[in-house]
């Protein structure tokens, strides 16, 4: 299987070495600056648990325009980065070409479809705490990690290879018809924690402890818009993500937390401004929200 990891980074590089480890060959890791640089001259080391290992890609690109069609295209970008890197792939893409999205957020399948409605586009999420630590290097911290992937109508049985594949390689996997409501339950999680690990610059575990009334209210915003929309989370939800939250490894931080105080650009629309927009539509009041993601950026565009 010739598989493309668009967006080689804390995500996607640590799913791709998994993949050559698995003894699957045939991966190009797109990334780029000076990430790709050390990818191309040493490999890609990963550092999990005690171990170190390094892999060696068929191809270290920025630019996969030459390298023909793919049979697996993984989407690890961040959402500021998606409309790029999907351009990027415009000559990989034919009509048996698998486009997996694993961004944190909701709704990446309408969008990729119509810029590549040829192709066989999932949905898809991802719990891992995987990040580049230098350029070359990405270290996979605890034990979480947890992929699921499909979409409606979907029967695991019509793609054989890729489950096959997950299971040699990833630690867990689960392949489901019902990927909305499995996207919705990680956003359910992400999108309160994101917010409130980036506005109040703690990590998870303070967010759970220090701001639990805010993180409840947002929880609760978000599940009813996912009712809005057709999504059946439950209370019960609502009460297992708040638990989930309260039990996370000490002193971690969300991914937008780390983008911010890096200065990367960041997944406030993805995260945020999404829910603020989709309230508005749906009619669903998402007061907490609107302020935090007003607050949000106001001061990322200081
Ligand atoms: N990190 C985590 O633990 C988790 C992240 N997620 C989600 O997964 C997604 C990916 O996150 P993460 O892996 O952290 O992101 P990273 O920034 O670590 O990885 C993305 C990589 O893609 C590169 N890139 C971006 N645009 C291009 C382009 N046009 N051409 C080539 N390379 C490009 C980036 O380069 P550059 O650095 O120069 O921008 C970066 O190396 C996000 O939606 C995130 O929210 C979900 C679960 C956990
Ligand atoms: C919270 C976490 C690590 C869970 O996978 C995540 O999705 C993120 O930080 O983006």
């Amino acid at each position: 299987m010739k598989i493309m990891i668009l967006g080689a980074g804390g995500v996607g590089g640590y799913l791709g070495a998994r993949f050559l480890r698995a003894v699957e060959p045939d991966v190009t890791l797109v990334a780029r600056g000076a990430h790709l640089d050390k990818i191309r001259q040493e490999g890609l080391t990963i550092l999990e648990d005690t171990e170190r290992y390094t892999v060696h890609p068929a191809h270290a690109t920025d630019d996969p325009e030459g390298l023909g069609l793919f049979d697996l295209i993984l989407v690890t970008l961040k959402d500021t980065d998606l409309d790029d890197g999907l351009e990027r792939i415009r000559n990989n893409v034919g009509p048996q070409t698998v486009i997996l999205p694993l961004l944190n957020g909701v709704e990446y399948r309408p969008r990729i479809l119509k810029r590549y409605p040829q192709a066989d586009v999932l949905e898809g999420c991802i719990y891992i705490l995987s990040n580049i630590v230098e350029p070359g290097v990405i270290r996979k911290k605890g034990k979480i990690f947890r992929l699921c992937w499909g979409k409606e109508g979907f029967d695991p049985a019509d793609y054989r290879p890729i489950v096959e594949l997950f299971d040699r390689a990833l630690p867990r996997h689960k392949p489901t018809a019902e990927i909305a409501y499995e996207q919705w339950k990680k956003f359910l999680f992400i999108s309160p924690m994101a917010v409130l690990t980036s506005i109040y610059k703690v990590p998870m575990d303070r967010i759970a402890q220090e701001h639990a009334d805010e993180l409840r209210e947002l929880t609760e915003e978000i599940a009813a818009l996912a009712q809005a929309k057709g999504v059946p989370l439950t209370r019960q939800d609502v009460e297992a993500t708040l638990e989930q939250a309260a039990k996370v490894l000490p002193g971690a931080k969300t991914s937008m937390q780390l983008d911010i105080e890096r200065n990367k650009p960041a997944e406030i629309e993805a995260l945020a401004g999404y829910v603020v927009r989709e309230g508005d539509r749906l009619g669903v009041k998402v007061p907490t929200m609107e302020k935090l993601y007003r607050a949000l950026r106001l001061r990322t565009s200081e």
